[in-house]
């Protein structure tokens, strides 16, 4: 069935009834529910602003959800008239429809729309999996991958140990990608940062008005992931209070929200993640040993990428040929001395640290050369054995790299900092084929 998200100021029993009749699932509330409700799974909204005045609230309230969903507005013919409608329309809605509503018309444009909303996001999922997707070449990635899809199709918990930057998200999202519940939510909270007094309520949601600011009542992430699968990232960090709420969850599958009056269910498969030892946690009282075992239905250990070396050239390439597409620079290529320097290097944050060294070296190469000096790899022996002409040259370009980008594309300014003349700067983009537009926009892309 389609899901359609409907706001509007007043219930219009007869709009929702004839959405309803033409086969959408409808999530129905007013402007102040909006806000609880923005992180949902929703990507069709038709925002009824008959009656609304408060286009402060709508703008903030539409801001929030229209990166992620297609919106129609329905408006009065008056308010057509008011430059404040007609800027909202503009800024955020796919299409508009005046009152009064012309069912025919209407349910043509919301069956294009929500096509549309379907077209977008295969197309954005695309592009996600190919940049989540897992590569597995070693044999230990290969145990790891044969180790998920055995506990995959079963809705038993798993704790994924590994250091940080191992992949550990990436894990439980195959995890998730290979289960029965594919189809519902995957959603991830990082225990570690959320806001120490909101954490409950960032978990379980709270009521309308539990609390000073909770102008309306919120989803929680338990909420949310119903029918899907919550990944519990850094659960080690999750203060012992809330352990108790969430072995409760856990052991009777039920919750309360902040402020709430009675239990809410949710049907939820967890899968947790921690890179310190919970057994060093559970032995200084900071880890619930009942939760640690209601977690730990399997463990997952997630190899480091010294303990996986043979993955390090083709995840390189892979990330080469990501980062050479986002920045539009075609032909992008690792050197023998990349590949060599990649091998030797120890990884100490694994996975995350090489993307980051790609992504570097990828906007610093030139002419497309990755090399170990872009990646920033280069020992002192290769240094020593560079001819210095090569040396100055790479040093150069970085530096003017680095000035452009920080005076955001201004030359003026980035010869200032280089301390040279704009013509000296000129000549030298020119020496070295450094788009000075690419360099800015390059800036921004980061
Ligand atoms: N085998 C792999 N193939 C492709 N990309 C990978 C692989 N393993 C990890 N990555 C990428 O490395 C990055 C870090 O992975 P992830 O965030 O899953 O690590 P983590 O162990 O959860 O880290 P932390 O403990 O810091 O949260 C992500 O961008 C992920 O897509």
């Amino acid at each position: 069935m389609k899901n359609l998200l409907l706001v509007s100021q007043h219930y219009d029993d007869c709009l929702y009834q004839s959405i309803k009749r033409d086969g959408y699932q409808i999530t129905h509330c007013d402007f102040k529910e909006l806000e609880g409700i923005c992180e949902s799974n929703q990507h069709l909204g038709v925002i009824d602003l008959r009656g609304c005045s408060d286009l402060i609230l709508i703008e903030r309230l539409l801001d929030g959800i229209h990166s992620h969903m297609l919106i129609v507005i329905i408006v009065n013919r008056q308010q057509l008239k008011n430059t404040d409608i007609k800027r909202v329309i503009g800024k955020y809605a796919w299409d508009y429809h005046t009152e009064p509503i012309d069912h025919g018309r209407f349910f043509r444009m919301l069956g294009h729309a929500s096509g549309l909303s379907t077209l977008k996001r295969i197309s954005q999922s695309s592009l996600k999996s190919e940049n989540e997707s897992m590569l597995i070449h070693s044999p230990v990635m290969q145990a790891l991958d044969e180790q998920i899809s055995r506990v995959a199709p079963t809705d038993i918990p798993v704790l994924i140990r590994g250091e940080s930057g191992t992949g550990k998200e990436l894990v439980a999202l195959n995890i998730h990608q290979e289960s029965r519940r594919s189809s519902g939510p995957f959603v991830a909270v990082n225990c570690g940062s959320m806001v120490s007094g909101l954490v409950q309520s960032e978990l379980f949601g709270h009521a309308r008005g539990a609390f000073t600011g909770a102008v309306a009542e919120r989803k929680g992430k338990i909420e949310l992931a119903d029918t899907g699968t919550l990944f519990l990232d850094e659960i080690g960090d999750l203060p012992l209070d809330q352990q108790a709420n969430l072995l409760r969850f856990l052991q009777e599958g039920v919750f309360d929200k902040v402020g709430g009056t009675g239990a809410c269910k949710a049907n939820v498969r967890i899968l947790a993640a921690t890179h310190i030892d919970l057994d060093v946690a559970i032995s200084k009282g900071e880890f619930r040993l009942d939760l640690y075992y209601r977690l730990n239905g399997v463990t997952l250990n997630t190899p480091t990428l010294q303990q996986r070396s043979e993955d390090i050239l083709p995840l390189a390439r892979q990330f080469v040929d990501v980062f050479a597409r986002e920045f539009d620079f075609p032909g992008c290529h690792l050197t023998d001395d990349a590949c060599r320097a990649l091998q030797r290097h120890d990884w100490p944050g694994n996975v995350r640290e090489l993307i980051n060294r790609v992504r570097r070296a990828v906007v610093l190469s030139d002419k497309g050369r990755v090399n170990a000096a872009a990646l920033d790899l280069l020992s002192i022996k290769e240094v020593e054995l560079l001819p210095l002409k090569v040396l100055k040259n790479q040093v150069e370009r970085t530096a003017i790299i680095n000035a452009m980008q920080f005076s955001n594309g201004h030359a003026e300014q980035a010869a200032v900092h280089l301390q040279i003349s704009r013509a000296t700067l000129y000549r030298l983009l020119e020496k070295h084929d450094i788009d000075q537009s690419e360099e800015l926009c390059l800036k921004n892309k980061n």
